[in-house]
């Protein structure tokens, strides 16, 4: 149940999302419940340098829910955003994105955010701009568009960037603005062209408490209000955890997806990792997992092969 719109996760659908013109998108409530998968992996696999990290993943995401991936350091989080963006194949199974091949749909359908670069503080390009290469970024040494489309562009430069509440700071140089404002300043980056899906790559991390609240509710807010379909990789469960409609555990070569209450548990873990995992939940309803091995690559463990 997703805790925002009262929306049961995972419910049968009627018509591809993408099919409908953009003013048409329908509620959030009711795109979860209608709309066709937009994202889908069928027993799929990851396999990289020779060694398969995951495999059997089986997961739906429809039109305005959010979905975390979670696991150990080196587990294939961050792999797992690359077969979805088509830029490595799958090994093994069937991932459908937006109806079709991974990497087949225009960019402007997917907007994705990479693991966290920083700005130099002497950098001058204002935030605007940096919004606006989600836009144009792909078409250096191509004119700048003029007249209407000109007047496009600002349009939704102008509107992600209130989407994510930066109007106060879009005009200052982004080595200038906060972690947090860099944070979303990017987010509205990868909301520019208005996309289905929005693959988010560890957009919590190097952020304080507070910032990692702010943020992880603003993406709970783009998803569920302008129906848009997350899949964010974290390795910390807990900011998100009140926004999250479903889960992904990756583990050496498995995974687990679910509701979080279903997923992150000690008995669900301990048989994912086949070691003794302990979850545990503090007066204030944060997770802990304790227990959780850490992944062979990074512990020099042996990996499992195809
Ligand atoms: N092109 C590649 N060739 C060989 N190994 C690779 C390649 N790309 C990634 N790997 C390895 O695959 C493993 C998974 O990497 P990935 O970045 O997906 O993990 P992750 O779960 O996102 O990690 P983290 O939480 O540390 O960001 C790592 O051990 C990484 O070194």
């Amino acid at each position: 149940m997703n805790p925002i719109t009262g929306t049961p996760a995972g419910v049968t659908a009627t018509r591809p999302e993408s099919a409908r013109p953009e003013s048409a998108r329908p509620e959030p409530a009711r795109a979860a419940t209608t709309a066709q998968p937009v994202l889908e992996l069928r027993g799929a696999a990851a396999r990289v340098g020779g060694r398969t990290l995951w495999s059997g993943v089986d997961l739906t995401v429809r039109a305005g829910e959010f979905v975390a991936v979670l696991g150990p350091n080196g587990v294939g989080k961050s792999t797992m955003v690359k077969v979805l963006l088509g830029v490595l194949p799958a090994a093994a199974g069937e991932v459908r994105v937006l109806g079709g091949q991974p990497g087949q749909s225009a960019g402007a359908r997917i907007g994705y955010l990479p693991q966290r670069r920083s700005f130099d503080p002497s950098l001058r390009i204002r935030g605007l701009d940096v919004v606006r290469l989600g836009l144009d970024g792909d078409r250096w040494g191509v004119p700048l568009p003029f007249g209407a489309a000109r007047q496009r562009d600002r349009e939704r430069v102008a509107e992600a960037v209130d989407l994510v509440g930066a109007g106060a700071y879009a005009h200052r140089p982004i080595g200038q603005c906060s972690g947090g404002e860099q944070q979303r300043l990017l987010i509205a980056q990868a909301l520019v062209r208005r996309p289905e899906v929005l693959l988010l790559d560890e957009p919590l991390d190097s952020l304080d408490l507070p910032n990692q609240s702010a943020v992880a509710a603003l993406i709970g807010r783009i998803c569920h209000q302008q129906g848009v379909a997350v899949v964010m990789v974290a390795h910390d469960v807990n900011p998100i955890l009140h926004h999250l409609d479903r889960v992904v555990y990756l583990a050496e070569g498995g995974a687990v997806a679910g509701t979080p209450a279903e997923v992150i548990t000690s008995e669900t873990l301990t048989r994912l990792y086949r070691t003794p995992v302990e979850v545990l939940r503090t007066a204030d309803g944060r997770l802990v997992v304790v227990g959780q091995p850490e992944a062979p690559s990074t512990h020099g463990g042996h990996h499992a092969a195809v």
